[in-house]
């Protein structure tokens, strides 16, 4: 398969383990708030689209924390992935798939990681060319159990699970062979961002990554 990617999803699933899943109003937090993650040891993240000024905050993360892998998550249409890719984003991910998605991420000029949470999406994903899946929402679609015995019919496919994960069960997924990443939202609570508190982050994010089992 040829692609315009300069990172393959490999590489992205690589670089975490852990990737912090980012709600951010105001977008004058988005630098400091990336760097205080990269300063803990993270490198990936997922700004989700989930607020009017997510594309600016991705705009700003991307120009001004280069060595990040800012990437951009809630991308559930192809409109959206055109405008996250404009923003400089190098990679989008998703909570789920439509066709029309699937086909815009193989045409796209950053990966897409599509959404998962049954066995048929996976398969519609894996017809269409992907390998590299978001499971979501992890927890409440089985978690590690699911996960695990997913492995069986399709060895080949492997996950971020996001969705229900924190520092007690992280551990758990990432122990599993068809899992290279987990994604969370407890890596950059919500207090935290709003009163600017920098080195809580930064501690959550080097606690995260040391302990993680890979
Ligand atoms: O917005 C999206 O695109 C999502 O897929 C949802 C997020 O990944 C989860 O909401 C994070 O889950 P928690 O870590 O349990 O807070």
């Amino acid at each position: 398969m040829t692609t315009k990617w300069k990172y393959t999803p490999e590489e992205i699933f690589a670089a975490g383990p852990v990737v912090p899943v980012l709600v951010i109003n105001d977008v004058e937090k988005a630098v400091p708030l990336a760097k205080a993650l990269m300063a803990g040891g993270i490198k990936v993240l997922e700004v989700t689209l989930r607020t009017p000024s997510a594309i600016d905050v991705i705009k700003r993360i991307a120009q001004e924390v280069p060595d990040s892998l800012i990437g951009a998550g809630t991308v559930t249409n192809a409109q959206q992935l055109k405008a996250v890719v404009d923003a400089g984003a190098k990679f989008a991910i998703s909570p789920g798939m439509t066709a029309d998605l699937l086909k815009a991420g193989m045409d796209a000029e950053i990966p897409l990681i599509p959404g998962i949470s049954s066995t048929s999406d996976l398969m519609k994903g894996k017809d269409a060319g992907y390998t590299h899946m978001k499971f979501f929402p992890a927890e409440a679609s089985g978690g590690v159990k699911a996960i695990k015995s997913i492995s069986g019919p399709f060895p080949d496919v492997t996950f971020c699970p996001t969705g229900g994960i924190g520092p007690n069960n992280y551990n758990d997924y990432l122990s599993l062979n068809n899992v290279k990443c987990v994604g969370g939202s407890w890596l950059a609570p919500d207090d935290a961002i709003e009163s600017g508190d920098w080195g809580r982050i930064t501690q959550l994010a080097k606690e995260a990554v040391a302990g993680a089992k890979q």
